[in-house]
């Protein structure tokens, strides 16, 4: 597999609060063009920091991150949000303005676009999320959260970064939605090119969609590989409470019957079953 171009940079970074409280310590990432990451720890393991610290939001209190080549402390917020976006885990913390067109039209309209360009992006993010055209003069919060989510997405997309983070995308939704949310992102990976990083507690999600994952613990990476090597790791995910797949953990139980520990899906398990239980 050939490696991607590296697109972000994250040297010794370091962040902590203005209240004293260390969320990362010495993380080091490099993370390409096109891939799809999830990030993965329990509660306050400091995926959202990490996240904010991508898009300039915050800065490091010390280490580097550089993205495009451009190095976040000194790179000014409207350029780094064009190059990496960051969608609120609750779109209804993202979501402000009182109409869906305005939404969109926000992020451009702050980074001073002609109101030509402004109008061509928001019908671009518009169009590639499925927001049909008669819910633009609509106010957000009549939308369904699903619909909510795809806003804030748009509204992140109009700015046209390589990166989007998505915050917890599956909160909230049932498992018909979830799997619509992840498979629109997937196609914004594979059909339109954008490095997708989900932050997610939805192992089966992350089984199903990643292709890396970095599992966080306590402000540090624990673990960061393909998510099959990851996912076999039991004793290091165990530290920080998390429990592979289902379908995982089952291949690992019977692994000395020639089951991949590294099983991501129940395809792949069954499979592996029928192989097996050809030889007998
Ligand atoms: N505004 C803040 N001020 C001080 N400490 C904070 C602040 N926001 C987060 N923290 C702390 O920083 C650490 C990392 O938090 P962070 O939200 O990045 O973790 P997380 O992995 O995203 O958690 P979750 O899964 O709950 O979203 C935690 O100890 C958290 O309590």
């Amino acid at each position: 597999m050939t490696e991607p171009t590296p697109y972000i940079q994250v040297k010794d970074l370091v962040f902590r609060y203005a209240d004293g409280t260390q969320a990362l310590n010495n993380i080091n990432l490099t993370i390409g063009e096109g891939e799809f990451i999830a990030f993965i720890g329990q509660n306050g393991s400091g995926k959202t920091t990490l996240s904010k610290c991508l898009n300039g939001l915050f800065k490091p209190t010390s280490g580097d991150i550089l993205v495009d080549g451009l190095n976040s402390r000194t790179t000014p917020i409207a350029q780094m949000v064009r190059r990496v976006g960051y969608v609120f885990q609750n779109p209804d913390h993202q979501l402000f303005n009182s109409n869906c067109w305005d939404e969109i039209a926000y992020g451009p309209r702050n980074i001073e676009l002609s109101e030509e360009e402004v109008k061509a992006r928001v019908e671009e993010a518009a169009r590639v999320v499925g927001l049909p055209e008669e819910n633009y003069t609509e106010h957000p919060f009549f939308l369904t959260k699903g619909m909510r989510q795809r806003v804030a997405i748009a509204s992140i997309l109009a700015l046209r970064p390589k990166v989007i983070i998505v915050d917890e995308p599956t909160t909230g939704q049932d498992s018909r939605q979830s799997i619509e949310i992840m498979d629109f992102l997937l196609s914004l990976n594979q059909e339109r090119g954008h490095t997708i990083i989900v932050i997610s507690h939805v192992m089966p999600i992350v089984a199903r969609y990643a292709r890396r994952v970095v599992a966080m613990g306590m402000g540090k990476i624990l673990l960061d590989g393909p998510t099959d090597e990851v996912f076999a790791q039991t004793e290091i995910l165990a530290k920080t409470y998390i429990e592979p797949p289902q379908i995982t953990q089952l291949a690992q139980s019977v692994s000395d019957l020639g089951f991949y520990p590294g099983t991501l899906t129940v395809e792949s398990m069954v499979e592996q079953y029928k192989t097996i239980a050809a030889k007998g």
